[in-house]
């Protein structure tokens, strides 16, 4: 055998040993699955574990499931690397893990959860225990019906705004836009003026002009889970991640997380020298829960330090934002393709304004097709395409054992089409949502479920129904020639699912 000059034979035992040694410890780990009895695709070195199909292809978080589903069943493992994770798509285990067994799976993730910079780890999105339930306590009063009603007047001037610019493309391009761009700054619009009241127009941009907290906002949106190399490692080596921690890495720019620290900073000052009432808007709502640190060390179970104001503040903007523009796109643009529907929503809204006089909150709530067409459109296009949860101790949920710290996946873009739950899944049918007891809320879970669901779904619910019942009062929507046929497709960008390349519409107003 030949040996390099510079390796003596103890050095090459030495690096053979290793080597076996590594293989023999690799081996082991990836007994985790087999030996708790999880049916799982064969980990293997090139494969990273399982884990290589998903990097730098978005797609495989949409079609996994199904190709798992059909070789492996409802439960399967991977590894990402030597990381084991359990996917289930059982809507009874999911349910106990999300209600009944809430306690031994409070949490929705570890991994990302510690670097997102100093003030971004103090989200209620990444909290857990205590810190998690006070920060839950406090901002859950903020979406109730009262306050809702009180926010609905922001979301008002806020559609306003879209309808004169849906009004210009009628004089100007015959009424073509392009829906992800114009609802995209609608949704924006609403959360940073729902969230603390601040005016960024941005829908009266030309594209292409771009205020700072726009160009924010979309610098935090702009990294991408699947191509981040030092994302991958976080999930391959989770003691990675406490490293990177160590050193104040963050994922979202550092330069994003400051402005937004210091534009809240600076409107939480200007607010507690004003002698103005200030409008409701989320942030105030936290300002008059604010604690001191001391409060928090003495166990006060409600109430947000400044911090935690401003992180949450600015996540607000962030989980509330892109989510809700890709719903409200996409709920358009199924009933731009689907006209019968559309006419439909049309005669409710009517009969709804003939009832209350105008798009109350009441009215809305009252719409019940339209949202049935809401939900259908979530079931074919959710947001978010997979959930999880995290179990604190060893479980065992209907004979399916849960190992402590495992990430436990729930398949929400799967579930949502699995042709053997759903006829015709790729088709939009707003009718199978007429009777929701009839349809699995552990199946069909865009906003995810139990104390740890969105918290921000009524506020959601409420600016999607109230955008599309503005537009369709007055507008019809229609397809052009440059829309898509249905079904979308989509692309896993960030952390939601939204819809691949531009999507045009046409707006003709309805005495047309
Ligand atoms: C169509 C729009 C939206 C969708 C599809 C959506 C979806 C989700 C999902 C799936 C979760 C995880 C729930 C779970 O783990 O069970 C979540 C959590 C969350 N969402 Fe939403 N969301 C939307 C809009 C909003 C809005 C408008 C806000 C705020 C104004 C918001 C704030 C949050 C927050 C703060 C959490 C974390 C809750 C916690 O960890 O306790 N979301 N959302």
């Amino acid at each position: 055998m030949y040996i390099p000059s510079f390796l003596s034979v103890e050095t090459l035992v030495l690096l053979i040993t290793s080597l076996v040694l590594v293989r023999i410890y690799i081996h082991k780990k990836w007994q985790f699955l087999k030996n708790i009895n999880i049916p799982h695709i064969q980990p293997t070195i090139l494969q990273l574990g399982t884990v290589r199909p998903f990097i730098g292809n978005s797609d495989w978080m949409m079609n996994s499931h199904e190709y798992c589903k059909r070789k492996l069943g409802k439960i399967y493992g991977a590894y990402l690397f030597l990381t084991p994770q359990i996917t289930v798509a059982d809507p009874d285990i999911i349910k106990q893990m999300y209600i009944k067994e809430f306690a031994t799976f409070p949490t929705r993730q570890t991994s990302l959860t510690k670097i997102n910079g100093k003030v971004m780890n103090t989200t209620i999105l990444m909290t857990e225990g205590e810190q998690w339930k006070r920060i839950r306590n406090t901002l859950t009063p903020s979406f109730s019906t009262a306050k809702l009603k009180e926010m609905l007047g922001i979301m008002e001037d806020c559609c306003n705004h879209a309808i004169n610019i849906l009004i210009k493309t009628t004089q100007n391009d015959q009424g073509k836009f392009e829906a992800k761009s114009v609802f995209g700054k609608l949704a924006l619009d609403i959360t940073c003026s729902a969230a603390f009241s601040v005016d960024t127009h941005p829908q009266e941009l030309k594209d292409g002009q771009e205020p700072k907290i726009i160009k924010m906002v979309k610098q935090a949106f702009g990294f991408e889970i699947s191509r981040s190399p030092l994302v991958m490692l976080c999930f391959m080596f989770p003691a990675f991640e406490e490293i990177l921690c160590k050193l104040d890495y963050s994922i979202i720019p550092k330069d994003t997380v400051n402005y937004f620290a210091n534009l809240t900073k600076s409107l939480i000052d200007q607010r507690k020298h004003s002698t103005v009432k200030p409008r409701v808007d989320l942030m105030q709502l936290m300002l008059n829960d604010q604690i001191s640190v001391e409060d928090v060390a003495k166990g006060k179970s409600k109430g947000l330090t400044q911090l935690e104001i401003t992180s949450n503040s600015v996540l607000m903007v962030l989980a509330g934002y892109d989510t809700s523009a890709n719903a409200l796109t996409l709920l358009a643009y199924n009933l731009a393709t689907h006209k019968h529907v559309q006419k439909k929503v049309q005669e409710e809204i009517d009969k709804m304004l003939e009832k209350y006089g105008s798009l109350t909150y009441e009215a809305l709530n009252s719409m019940k097709y339209l949202g049935m067409c809401l939900n259908e459109t979530l079931r074919l296009y959710p947001p978010i395409a997979v959930n999880s949860r995290i179990p604190n101790r060893d479980i065992t949920i209907n004979g399916v054992f849960l190992p402590k710290g495992i990430q436990v996946i729930v398949p929400v873009y799967g579930m949502s089409r699995d042709e053997e739950i759903w006829e015709e899944p790729l088709k939009f049918k707003p009718e199978r949502m007429e009777d929701m007891r009839s349809v699995d809320s552990m199946i069909f879970q865009p906003f995810g479920g139990g104390p740890r669901g969105c918290i921000g779904m009524r506020f959601a619910v409420l600016e999607i129904k109230l955008a599309i019942a503005k537009i369709l009062q007055d507008f019809n929507l229609d397809v052009c020639e440059n829309t898509p046929k249905p079904p979308v497709q989509l692309e896993f960008k960030s952390t939601t699912l939204k819809p691949k390349g531009d999507i045009y519409l046409r707006v003709t107003p309805k005495s047309n």
